[in-house]
């Protein structure tokens, strides 16, 4: 941000000068948040508050706790906060991974792994002993006369890890007292989480660890907990840039955000300290609550609020949620047997009678066929380990699945989408279904997927999102194909072929946009952007 970019005209409302303290009525137009009595208190004053300048605020309320708050009108595509980490760790469980770098660590069989000669956990070399994120744990296992004695195995969670990044955040205590503060401040749910499974897991191994064999004592077992709470209430999943594996992180500002099923921001990690990157997908309106998912988009209602209820202890009460159409998506949906035996429409569907109530039964929209909300959760469940089970190497099982369930569940239940949009991934990206080898039915169901869940996206994660941004581009390169293909077969005229390669180009130009953010596809969307318009130009 330039200088100058934020000193707006003069705005009619009145504060104290942050210079001099008298009456000012002029007052930073980037956050709205600070007063100037003049122009020249206000470009005395940039040098500090350019650090702290903002277009949100928190607030607090009794349904969200803290929240962040719009103070200005926000574009699409602004980046809101950019913040590090106050702590990075693994997650509760792990996969190997080295506590230097966090990078996963390769574990074959017969072979020893690298351990630390300070404490003995697992690290990928010498290299990383010296890591800032391993050397305060290591030198206070050192003193305290601890050495790890960890057997990983490749493709094993391992739960000695749960205790690090608790370990990491007590450390803090000693290493940067004002990091610590803001970590036990956070909210953690405490109360609603004693005696839960987690909890008692918790209990015995990160507080049995932390005081018995490091000998934390100066930490009591309600801190312990309190900041193992903490982690789970407000900790950030983040999967490592290389793909492989997911650890976790904690930043001070993001922990403030709440939760919303139609989020309006999407966020990120980028660089060696995982800067958090929280942008905005849709404009944002002054006052309006900047909001992120803590859950799954193509989930249905009763699947997100229950993880919502687990995982954040909260019940979730946003529109979406409040909606037993799901802002008219029918994403919970299923169809209605009854309807179906008395040769009804395929889609009459049975939506929850009241959506904010688990329990509360389903009903089919025509007939007065109803079924226990219980009985939704059950079938849900069996219906996720099924999914879970299905081998996703290749899109077969996936096909079968969507054949079985096309009778009871609605074309567009959570369920079907999640495993649509697999397929449509699948198609034209894997190996043997590469696009170019596509047969022409294979090239129709791909866009046929991709539209349809376009459609879903649109309304249920809108703008600016990865989801969109992914959809778009596999839309576009699957109709360039076809629409090569069959101008090569004279399926259709050349007038033809140039109009769905000039829309292909927009919906190109529209996913580039979309996911610049994105590590893995700017490049490759750049390359595609440029290779789209050559052929562009040559046809015309
Ligand atoms: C990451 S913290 C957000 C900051 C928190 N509100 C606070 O006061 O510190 C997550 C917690 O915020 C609350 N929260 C977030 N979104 C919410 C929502 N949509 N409805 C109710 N509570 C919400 C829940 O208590 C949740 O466990």
């Amino acid at each position: 941000m330039s200088s100058y970019s934020v000193f707006g005209g003069p705005r009619t409302m009145t504060g104290s000068c942050a210079v001099c303290q008298a009456v000012a009525t002029q007052c930073c137009s980037s956050c709205h948040l600070v007063f100037y009595c003049s122009r020249e208190h206000q470009k005395q004053h940039w040098k500090i508050h350019k650090t702290q300048c903002t277009p949100y605020k928190v607030e607090v309320s009794e349904r969200l706790g803290h929240h962040v708050v719009a103070t200005r009108d926000i574009q699409q595509g602004e980046v809101i906060i950019e913040e590090e980490p106050i702590v990075l760790g693994p997650k509760v469980l792990s996969l190997p991974l080295c506590l230097g770098c966090g990078r996963r660590i390769k574990v074959i069989e017969g072979e020893e792994v690298y351990k630390c000669s300070g404490c003995g956990w697992p690290l990928c070399g010498s290299h990383c002993e010296t890591s800032p994120f391993h050397v305060p744990e290591c030198n206070l296992m050192k003193e305290r006369g601890f050495r790890a004695d960890i057997n990983l195995k490749e493709d094993k969670k391992e739960a000695a890890y749960c205790s690090i990044t608790p370990l990491r955040c007590l450390l803090l205590k000693k290493h940067d007292q004002s990091k610590y503060e803001g970590i036990v401040k956070m909210q953690s749910h405490l109360k609603e989480r004693r005696d839960t499974p987690l909890y008692n897991i918790f209990k015995n191994n990160v507080v049995g660890f932390l005081r018995n064999a490091l000998g934390m004592t100066e930490f009591s077992e309600e801190t312990i907990l309190r900041i193992t709470a903490i982690l789970d209430t407000n900790s950030f999943e983040i999967r490592r840039s290389e793909g492989d594996i997911k650890v976790r992180g904690l930043y001070s500002k993001a922990a403030m955000l709440s939760h919303d099923c139609k989020p309006n921001t999407k966020h990120f990690f980028r660089g060696p300290k995982y800067t958090l990157k929280l942008v905005s997908t849709v404009p944002i309106k002054k006052g309006e609550i900047i909001c992120v998912t803590y859950t799954q988009t193509l989930w249905g209602t009763l699947e997100r609020r229950a993880h919502l209820k687990q995982s954040k202890c909260f019940d979730c009460t946003c529109l979406r949620c409040s909606d037993a159409t799901e802002l008219g998506t029918y994403i919970g949906a299923i169809n209605c047997s009854q309807c179906k035996k008395s040769g009804g429409k395929r889609n009459d569907k049975l939506i929850s009678t009241s959506p904010l109530e688990p329990s509360a039964p389903w009903k089919c929209e025509v007939c007065s066929h109803t079924i226990p909300g219980r009985q939704m959760a059950w079938g849900n469940d069996a219906i996720r380990r099924e999914i879970s089970a299905l081998d996703k190497s290749k899109p077969q099982g996936l096909e079968d699945f969507l054949d079985k369930y096309k009778g009871a569940l609605h074309p567009a239940n959570g369920h079907i989408l999640e495993v649509k949009y697999a397929l449509s991934q699948m198609y034209g990206n894997m190996q043997g279904f590469l696009l170019s080898e596509l047969p022409d039915r294979l090239l129709e169901r791909k866009i046929n997927l991709c539209t349809e869940l376009l459609e879903i996206a649109d309304v249920l994660d809108p703008g600016s999102t990865r989801l969109r941004g992914v959809l778009l581009y596999d839309l576009q390169a699957t109709m360039v194909v076809q629409a090569k293909r069959d101008l090569a077969s004279d399926k259709i005229t050349k007038a033809a072929a140039q109009d769905i390669m000039g829309e292909s180009m927009t919906l190109l130009q529209l996913a580039a946009e979309i996911l610049k953010t994105e590590d893995d596809m700017a490049h490759l969307l750049q390359d595609k952007l440029a290779n789209l318009s050559k052929e562009l130009e040559c046809d015309s």
